[in-house]
């Protein structure tokens, strides 16, 4: 196999007249070498011609080639699909049938979720009056209070704070005093960026548990409360198929493994809707080990039944590609346009109609060979193919040994209504790497006519799909990974309302948005459209206002979280509560003071870290379906802004390199030493817990776990002594 392609190399070389060693050429040499010539000074003609109109990126980083394919399936199924491996074949009758249990099971499982989830949280979030803790604080009349607005609707105040460090003021206490020490900082990382977290099932060790002195808690109790609030895992979602939680797809394959007629139809089916959970050998594997997980212990024998007989079926016909499935690729590289494959030259005829019969075919297999003289084609598969095409596609790449297509007839019989030469003629057609590079040349004005007659196609189509349903909301940080055309009609393309660059499907994707055109420091009105729709401008698509060589000069006014600055902010201790953080220069009204980062969590995560919320402090920012960004253990120092209904600051959620991040602006000009505050927009309970209520009082049903002082004295003085 050679090694990994270097295309530049390899597509800009002017190769080498030498003689063809196809043994199943039924061509001419003579034909051959008039054909390598035509091909060679057009190669020189096309390179010329490149140069001319290439606009060049600061990074070439998106046209690597890549070795991998990642959703192999996105087709419809009809009738006149198949599956057939090992002499199996379903009719599309069956496969629709076999899905259809997939979707059912799916649903019931999310349902059932969903009302696990809602029954513990409307407990969770219940007072249940144990405790007539009255926490509610007033002002006195003589207060010196320099923004007596703030500390209205604040019960969390401190007994004393400085503003700035000058003046002084006190507050009459609490009726029920509590620690007003500021938060220590021991577990706070300094960031400058966003970190992608995983999901952390272990709950022991987090870090607010050691923010309670030790008398006054007993962890292990709130540790067996958390266990007990999510006994089955966290909770997932399924609204991107790669981010289905292992219960779930468990709890699927419970349900519909007694019932399946043939256990290779139903790992199709499975594979349709969960991608990243492998081919039949990854699933078994996978079901294994998560059934030791999640049974409890208990073995229902039907299951056993049938999966002692997948096992047998996995001795006798282990399907040669089951390897090749994708297997966790949650995220894949943004970059790929294009993907490389090798194929292998046949040596013999599979029918009249092969391939090897054809002199078109053969004639042009010459454009794709790395040595004159070698057995296998170089191709450039492009992304955006045909769907009729892109399931031939698919198919042959979920075939393929390492990259390399050994038996291309083989593939082609599975649809026999095309034949072995049409289909190679259409790979050859999609394959050549000047095509793969067509986006680059496209000029922004032609990009964006695509654009726009895409999107009006795609409006017409969501408008029918959509009929009679509620407006939902939109993520763009989905990223599509499939092969073939993008868009609403398109079973498993996941971008809603358009693809970006960030997207894993063709740069020529005409759902592509292609960024703006507007000169530097015209990026901040709705003429703009990138800042139109809340994108922040990219070095990749938009090509004058990010021209400048370093970040940091760029003067485009919609670019600042990429840039990364951060105004000149102090913590100190709040009017308010805690700490609060201090400007420490003079600022002007919209002036963008930095990103709120941390670390960037799954929405599954989200959910179950968001119980700490209530027995501690929040530095928690949702990103709507998106998971959240949370900057209890990392962050910067936006994470000290509190919460006020006169803010000074607000927030702007941007779309960055196809993530949604947090923005901080300034609402007005300010001078140095003033405490800045957001609104944090809580709905009036959430307002009332965590502000009002201390946090040790918040969660009535954990109190009732952890032992008073008392108590724990008691079960001291009853534990007896090493
Ligand atoms: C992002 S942190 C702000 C920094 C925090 N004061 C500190 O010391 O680290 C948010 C938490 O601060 C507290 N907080 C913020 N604004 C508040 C307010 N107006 N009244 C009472 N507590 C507030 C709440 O405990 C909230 O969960």
């Amino acid at each position: 196999m050679p090694n990994s392609p270097d295309i530049q190399r390899r597509c800009l070389r002017v190769r080498r007249q030498s003689e063809s060693s196809l043994n199943t050429t039924r061509v001419s040499n003579s034909n051959i070498q008039q054909k390598r010539r035509e091909s060679t000074s057009g190669a020189v003609n096309a390179k010329k011609k490149r140069k001319r109109n290439s606009y060049q990126h600061k990074t070439t980083q998106y046209i690597k080639p890549c070795d991998k394919i990642f959703h192999w399936s996105i087709r419809e199924v009809d009738e006149s699909s198949y599956l057939e491996e090992k002499g199996l074949r379903f009719s599309g009758a069956e496969i629709k049938l076999e899905e259809k249990r997939v979707e059912l099971a799916v649903k019931t499982v999310l349902k059932e979720k969903a009302d696990f989830v809602e029954k513990e949280f409307a407990t969770l979030f219940l007072d249940d009056d144990s405790d007539d803790i009255d926490c509610s604080y007033h002002l006195s009349e003589d207060e010196d209070v320099a923004d007596k607005a703030h500390l209205v609707n604040a019960k969390y105040v401190p007994l004393t704070f400085t503003t700035t460090g000058e003046t002084k003021i006190t507050v009459p206490p609490l009726k029920k005093p509590y620690k007003t020490e500021t938060t220590k900082m021991k577990f706070v990382e300094p960031l400058t960026e966003n970190v992608y977290c995983d999901d952390e099932l272990q709950l022991s060790h987090f870090p607010q548990f050691g923010e309670f002195p030790d008398e006054d808690i007993d962890y292990e109790a709130i540790n067996a409360f958390l266990h007990r609030t999510f006994p089955k895992g966290v909770h997932g979602n399924w609204r991107n198929k790669s981010e289905t939680s292992e219960e779930m797809f468990y709890k699927t394959l419970i349900a519909l493994l007694p019932g399946t007629k043939n256990i290779d139809l139903l790992h199709h089916a499975l594979y349709e809707t969960f991608p990243s959970y492998g081919g039949l050998k990854d699933i078994h594997e996978t079901f294994d080990r998560l059934h030791k997980k999640y049974s409890n212990g208990k073995d229902n024998l039907e299951i056993l039944k049938v999966l002692d007989s997948l096992k047998d079926s996995m001795k006798t016909k282990l399907l040669p590609y089951s390897k090749k499935f994708p297997f966790d690729v949650k995220y894949p590289d943004t970059r790929k346009n294009y993907i490389v494959r090798y194929i292998k030259i046949g040596e013999k005829e599979c029918s009249e109609n092969c391939y090897l019969n054809d002199y078109e075919v053969i004639t042009r297999m010459e454009e794709f060979l790395e040595e004159t003289d070698s057995k296998e084609l170089k191709l450039y598969i492009l992304k955006s193919t045909k769907r009729q095409f892109s399931d031939f596609l698919n198919m042959l790449l979920m075939r393929d040994d390492k990259g390399v297509v050994k038996n291309f007839c083989q593939t082609a019989k599975l649809f026999p209504n095309v034949s072995c030469s049409s289909w190679f003629k259409s790979l050859l057609d999609s394959a050549s790497y000047a095509d793969a590079m067509g986006f680059q040349q496209k000029s922004y004005a032609n990009r964006m006519e695509n654009f726009r007659h895409a999107q009006k196609e795609d409006k017409k189509k969501r408008r029918e799909k959509n009929k009679g349903k509620d407006k939902k909301y939109e993520d763009y940080t989905t990223l599509c990974d499939h092969l073939g055309p993008c868009g609403p009609g398109v079973r498993n393309c996941p971008c809603k309302r358009f693809c970006t660059v960030f997207c894993n499907c063709d740069f020529n994707c005409n759902r592509k948005f292609p960024g703006c055109e507007c000169p530097p420091g015209m990026c901040q009105t709705q003429q703009c459209p990138c800042f139109e729709i809340d994108f922040e401008c990219s070095e990749l698509t938009c090509r004058q206002c990010v021209e400048d060589d370093t970040l940091e000069l760029s003067s485009c006014d919609n670019y600042e979280m990429t840039k990364g600055g951060l105004k000149k902010i102090l913590v100190g201790k709040s009017k308010i509560a805690g700490n609060g953080a201090f400007l420490q220069e003079d600022v002007h009204e919209e002036e963008f003071l930095g990103e709120y980062v941390g670390e960037r969590l799954s929405v599954e995560e989200g959910e179950r870290r968001g119980i700490f919320h209530l027995l501690n402090i929040s530095y928690t920012f949702g990103l709507a379906e998106c998971g959240d960004v949370d900057a209890m253990r990392a962050g910067n120092v936006l994470r000290f802004l509190n919460n006020s209904d006169e803010p000074n600051c607000y927030i702007k959620y941007k779309y960055v390199k196809g993530d949604l991040r947090i923005g901080f602006y300034t609402l007005k000009a300010m001078k140095t030493g003033q405490e800045l505050f957001i609104n944090y927009r809580y709905r009036p309970e959430a307002a009332a817990m965590f502000f009002g209520v201390p946090p040790f009082d918040r969660l009535p049903r954990i109190r009732k776990y952890i032992p008073t002082k008392e108590e724990k004295k008691e079960n001291q003085t009853q534990k007896p002594k090493k």
